[in-house]
């Protein structure tokens, strides 16, 4: 059991610097809300009631997408969960910065800007390596203590998730303690039945490791989204390329390129790939494919409605079922058959069901699912498989490890 420091530990009104993780969907240029600026909401409310002086650290997207944006939208969204204004300053450790730390008082909260945006941040380097960088030294002295509460980013060993423990008093915030409690129940259950994972979404190289690392816990895998087209292409199909103008496949390949053909080998038998895939044809309607031969040079934007319906089938045989990352682009619905079809089948079978990813647990609200009728909805993705494997999750260790 990990032995985490809880906010209930500070001394009221403190100058605290709390990390959370409000990463959200950017859709025409606009933040969308999500159960993460709740949550996050919850863990900022209770400082206040202690009178802390509040400054917040968060990312959004990753340099180069179209996510990578200001968090001027995000403060807006989160001021309102807490009712609260929520001051924003667009400078994470400059002199805008400190000025706006200098004006902090007890009961404010303030939230500096994409600290993806801030040098030093990424990439990731070890904990010791990330507290010498200018955004922790510059910080690290305006606070009495952080509070680590990205739980959803704890598998990334960024500056402000594993700098500021390695050098100043840290605390656990209540997402944080929750979601680690609660992932840390289900990857120590046993279950008395087929254990499925679900697997899609866009960033394949959290997925791909998983498959190797959970074949002693899962029975058997359900690709789709990315992560499936990357798998058939292993497989030898014309299928997990970037074509038009998508650059979602090609530099994942040439990173897990082995992985994928050493995991497609030797774990063949508990892996399921689709079989057809559905794309936008010339009318701007859905088509599908069969996998099978195709020379589709289309971006495939779905898995075909004979693969979900398969896979429903796995999922309503299942004791336990964890899905991280969607099997096509829900966000249209022309493409959210794969996705919803699974969430559908999740939802009525009589199993133990976790639906995570920051982007994937959307389609529970998107789709009007009841969230009771999953056992567990985790605004983790990446750091919540990983947990299930037991690997350590470096932004929980150092919150551990230094006090
Ligand atoms: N074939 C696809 N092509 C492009 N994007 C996809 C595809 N399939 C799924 N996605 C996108 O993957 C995203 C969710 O995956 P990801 O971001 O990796 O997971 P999460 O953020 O939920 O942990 C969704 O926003 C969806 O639009
Ligand atoms: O959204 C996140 O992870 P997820 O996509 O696994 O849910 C976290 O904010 C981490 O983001 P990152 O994968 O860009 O480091």
């Amino acid at each position: 059991m990990t032995t985490f420091r809880p906010i209930d530990d500070l001394e009221p009104g403190q100058r605290l610097l709390v990390r959370i993780d409000i990463n959200a969907a950017v859709e025409d240029g606009t933040v969308q809300d999500s159960r993460r600026f709740a949550r996050h909401a919850e863990t900022i409310h209770e400082l206040l009631a202690d009178n802390h002086a509040i400054a917040v650290l968060a990312h959004q997207g990753r340099p180069g997408e179209d996510t990578f944006v200001s968090l001027e939208e995000h403060a807006e969204i989160l001021g309102d969960h807490l009712d609260h204004p929520v001051a924003f300053v667009s400078d994470t450790c400059g002199e805008d910065a400190l000025s706006a730390i200098d004006d902090l008082e007890p009961g404010d909260v303030l939230l500096f800007e994409n600290v993806r945006m801030c040098d030093g941040e990424l990439p990731e380097e070890e904990p010791e390596t990330k507290a010498e960088t200018d955004l922790v030294r510059t910080l690290a002295p305006e606070f009495d203590a952080y509070v680590g509460d990205a739980y959803s980013t704890a598998h990334r060993s960024h500056a402000s998730i594993v700098g500021f423990p390695h050098v100043m008093d840290a605390y656990a915030g209540r997402v944080m303690e929750q979601e680690y409690t609660a992932i840390t129940a289900v990857r120590d259950r046993t279950f008395d039945g087929p254990v499925t994972m679900v697997l899609g979404g866009t960033k394949a190289e959290d997925a791909i490791p998983i498959v190797e690392q959970l074949d002693d816990t899962v029975d058997r895998f359900c690709l789709g989204g990315v992560v499936g087209e990357l798998f058939l292409r292993a497989d030898g199909h014309t299928v997990g390329y970037d074509v038009a103008d998508t650059s979602l496949f090609d530099h994942q390949w040439d990173d897990h390129r082995d992985d994928l053909e050493r995991i497609l080998e030797a774990y063949r038998d508990r892996l399921h790939l689709p079989t057809e895939l559905a794309y936008e044809d010339d009318d701007g309607e859905r088509a599908e494919v069969a996998v099978e031969g195709t020379t589709k040079e289309w971006p495939f934007l779905d898995v075909g409605a004979e693969t979900a319906e398969r896979y429903a089938d796995v999922v309503a045989d299942s004791a336990a079922v964890f899905i991280k990352g969607s099997l096509g682009v829900f966000e249209d619905e022309r493409f959210a058959d794969g996705t919803v079809t699974v969430l559908a089948a999740m939802a009525e079978a009589d199993c133990f069901s976790v639906v995570g990813g920051g982007d994937t647990a959307r389609a529970v609200e998107l789709y009007d699912f009841d969230e009771n009728d999953f056992s567990r909805i985790t605004i983790a993705g990446g750091a919540y498989v990983r947990a299930l494997t037991g690997d350590p999750l470096v932004g929980v260790d150092v919150l551990e490890s230094h006090h």
